[in-house]
């Protein structure tokens, strides 16, 4: 790995204020993180500390008050295929097939560069990476939530995205659909390479998937507070991760980390 690649994405004192009508909030501060390339991170935290707001700096979605975010050395000016968003709320567009929202996205990018025959090949294969080719041609209305996260995970791929940047992805899905998607994530990381940053509220999941979780500590000025390598080989099975000492030991550190360290404000009310 050359020296290049082992700070993919580089992000140095970044701070991000708000301007609000009750004045400038200030929800970020002293943002100091690198990404290698390949590395799975995911950041974590109580509502509201501010993991979003990094994320879409990092996506280009917001800019930051001070400091400077590089992806592969090339400041982030804004939005960029190079850098693939995936949302909670899969935001498909309803009137268009799967295969069309997926089309659209890789039309976009390779459309000056390729043929029509090319560019349907491509999306086919990114919805068959995803598990989706028997539902190509159905609408978004069609298919289950779970489903949908998928062509929004597809349609995040199939630009080639240097990283993929993924905002609670399985948050509004239920526990089983949830653990089926994390399973084949970690499966489509392995096959691609991506590097991804991904902001959960799960700690199962971060742990289950990261290399690195970024823990962050409660707003307004949040930051990050602690960096937890997660050393556990790839592979990773669920099942018997959930016997693994290992795995507990660092669940029960981000556990502590936010529970102890961060206890989030209204619990320290109610305490
Ligand atoms: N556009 C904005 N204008 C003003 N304040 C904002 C804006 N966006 C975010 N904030 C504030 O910044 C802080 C961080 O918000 P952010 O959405 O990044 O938190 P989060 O950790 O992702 O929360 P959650 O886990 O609940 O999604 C919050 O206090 C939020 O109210």
């Amino acid at each position: 790995m050359d020296k290049l690649n082992n700070k993919f994405i580089e992000i140095t004192q970044a701070e991000m204020s708000f301007t609000t009508k009750k004045g400038v909030f200030h929800a970020l501060k002293d943002i100091n993180l690198t990404v290698k390339k390949g590395e799975f991170v995911t950041l974590i935290g109580h509502s509201g500390c501010g993991k979003s707001t990094l994320l879409n700096l990092i996506a280009g979605l917001l800019t930051a008050t001070e400091g400077a975010l590089l992806c592969a050395n090339r400041e982030i000016s804004g939005p960029s295929p190079e850098r693939g968003v995936v949302f909670q709320n899969h935001s498909l567009l309803p009137w268009l097939t799967c295969f069309e929202n997926v089309y659209l996205a890789v039309e976009r990018v390779f459309g000056a560069a390729e043929s029509k025959a090319q560019l349907k090949e491509r999306t086919r294969a990114a919805l068959a990476l995803v598990g989706l080719t028997h539902a190509e041609q159905k609408r978004p209305h069609e298919i289950s939530g779970g489903m949908k996260q998928r062509v929004g995970i597809a349609r995040a791929l199939s630009m080639e995205p240097k990283v993929l940047l993924m905002d609670e992805p399985f948050g509004a899905l239920d526990a089983l659909t949830r653990a089926h998607l994390q399973d084949e994530l970690l499966k489509i990381v392995a096959k691609t390479g991506s590097t991804v940053v991904m902001v959960t509220h799960d700690v199962d999941e971060a742990v289950l998937l990261s290399d690195r979780i970024v823990m962050m500590t409660n707003g307004p000025a949040a930051t990050i507070g602690e960096i937890l390598e997660v050393n556990l080989a790839r592979p990773r099975e669920r099942v018997a991760l959930a016997q693994d000492a290992q795995y507990m030991a660092y669940r029960t550190a981000v556990l502590e980390f936010l529970y102890h360290r961060q206890a989030h404000p209204a619990m320290k009310e109610a305490a």
